[in-house]
């Protein structure tokens, strides 16, 4: 098998990489109802199995599962997901056969074996389902040709996709049809109903292509949502404790100072989170990020190049056929982080004390947000797909952090993310170390202004206007205006 995305034409390459079109609520006034009666068949009840089942059996679906033999038979964690949950649950040849929409929701590195697996048992005319298309574009996975090839990846871990949809809202979601295969024609409408099944389509939702969403999903993960958080959380806490802050505070300010500064992003943008700083603070805050920018802009294109080549996928294969010792290794290093081995402090911490303690919390996040925005949209990705990688789901990995810190971060997100979040970690840590150690030590654990709140008129309206004036918060402020059902987590 060949990388699909490096057999395409360049021309091809980008028209694939720029298919992105905003869909209006209205296309979605058919609701479910391409999928309904239909059997829908997961396979898989992990992080998105188990959340996208449940939501699409509240929506009205026929939802059922199917895992290999040995988790049947061991009543493994996903067997006791999908039983506890009340769902059918069969062995492949039991269920496959029976299925109209397979939903393949196994680990990507899982995808060549479990897909060869399952194809004899598909009946003619099924549709297979990805929510992540590594298999496909970077592994090249042949289909048969009968079978409609759908995706419908939603911008979030697999337990924020519950949590908004039981808050009556969704996560944006990008859905495709693989051009190799859709052979009926139905490929559009199954993808529709779904992301409606998942609730999607109340946050808003991208017709795409698996290539798009491919390049963009890496990209993300790997840098702003996961790789940043990571290396802020652990470099962020050492400094603190290094300057005398208390163990415990510093834990916490950074345990749930992600959650609450970037609720801020999700609402309003990198406007409103900066907005929430003081006004001496937010200068601060604007120039730090700068500096941030211009030394962390070459590793984001760095990760951006390694992922639109294939080196970075071929990197990551070559680990997956070796045990996964790089994966391991990063894991087990992360767990022995002072960050993740020292306990949140009781302290009472308001919403706004997490903006005014941390300051170069908030410059992290707009410098990351920022960058891996530019560089998206640098290689041809559209800014509708970059905003939902960047700015809109860091809050819902923020949301992970927040109940176990990097641990359940890591354990939640795909195994692709877990191995990119580690790569991008152990490559920024050392950048960015000395600037974090020498900062001043009011940029974190404590106010950043004390006393005058004062500052000079001009510097602040050129701030202002600067921080604006990205293009992020241009298509921002337009994708936020449809999501009218988002509802407040932190309060
Ligand atoms: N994690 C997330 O939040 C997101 C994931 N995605 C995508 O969703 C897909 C699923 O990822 P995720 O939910 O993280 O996966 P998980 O690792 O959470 O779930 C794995 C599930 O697959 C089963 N499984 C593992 N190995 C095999 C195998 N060889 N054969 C059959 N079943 C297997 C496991 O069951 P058992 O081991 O018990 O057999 C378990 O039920 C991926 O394509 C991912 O990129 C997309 C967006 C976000
Ligand atoms: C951010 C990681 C992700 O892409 C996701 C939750 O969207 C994943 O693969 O887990
Ligand atoms: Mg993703
Ligand atoms: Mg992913």
């Amino acid at each position: 098998m060949a990388n699909y995305f490096n057999t395409l034409s360049l021309r091809e390459q980008l028209e694939q990489l720029g298919q992105c079109e905003f869909m209006d609520r209205s296309e979605f006034s058919n609701g479910v109802e391409a999928l309904k009666g239909k059997k829908i068949v997961i396979i898989g009840c992990g992080a998105q199995g188990l959340n996208q089942g449940l939501n699409m059996r509240d929506s009205g679906l026929d939802v059922s599962y199917t895992l290999r033999g040995a988790a049947i038979e061991e009543k493994r964690q996903s067997f006791l997901n999908a039983t506890e949950n009340n769902f059918a649950v069969g062995t492949y040849e039991e269920m496959i056969p029976t299925a109209d929409l397979l939903i393949n929701l196994t680990p990507d590195k899982q995808h060549t074996a479990v897909v060869t697996a399952v194809m004899p048992l598909m009946k003619k005319g099924a549709t297979l389902s990805y929510s992540h298309g590594f298999n496909i574009v970077e592994e090249g996975m042949q289909i048969r040709k009968d079978i409609t090839v759908i995706m419908v990846a939603p911008k979030s871990p697999g337990s924020e996709v519950r949590e908004e949809f039981k808050r009556g809202f969704g996560v944006p979601t990008l859905i495709a049809v693989h051009p190799e295969n859709d052979p009926e024609g139905k490929g559009w409408d199954y993808a529709k109903a779904y992301a409606v099944g998942t609730g999607g389509h109340t946050a808003g939702v991208l017709k795409s292509s698996f290539v798009a969403e491919v390049k963009s999903d890496l990209m993300g993960e790997q840098t702003i949502l996961c790789g940043l958080l990571q290396t802020g959380s652990i470099l962020c806490f050492d400094k603190m404790v290094a300057e005398g802050i208390d163990a415990g505070y510093a834990s916490k300010l950074i345990q749930y100072g992600w959650e609450t500064i970037t609720e801020g992003l999700k609402y309003g943008g990198i406007t409103n989170m900066m907005d929430r700083l003081s006004n001496p603070a937010k200068i601060e805050a604007f120039k730090v990020s700068e500096e941030l920018k211009d030394i962390m802009r070459p590793l984001f294109q760095k990760h951006m190049d390694d992922i639109i080549s294939g080196e970075f996928s071929s990197t990551m294969m070559a680990d997956w056929a070796n045990d996964d010792v790089n994966l391991l290794t990063w894991r087990a290093a992360t767990g022995e982080t002072n960050f993740e081995k020292t306990p949140a402090g009781d302290f009472e911490i308001s919403e706004q004390e997490y903006y005014d303690n941390g300051t170069l919390m908030v410059a992290m996040v707009k410098a990351g947000v920022e960058l891996a925005f530019e560089a998206m949209v640098d290689s041809g990705i559209v800014e509708e797909s970059a905003y939902y990688e960047s700015l809109h789901e860091t809050p819902l990995i923020a949301n992970t952090i927040a109940r176990k810190k990097l641990f359940e971060m890591n354990r939640v997100i795909s195994d692709t993310a877990e191995y990119g979040c580690y790569l991008f970690d152990h490559a920024c840590k050392p950048l960015i170390a000395e600037y974090v150690k020498n900062a001043p030590i009011n940029l974190i654990g404590k106010p950043f202004s004390t006393g005058s709140n004062g500052v000079d008129n001009a510097e602040l309206i050129a701030v202002n206007k600067a921080i604006r004036e990205h293009e992020v918060e241009y298509i921002g402020e337009e994708l936020r205006e449809s999501m009218t059902a988002m509802k407040k987590i932190v309060s």
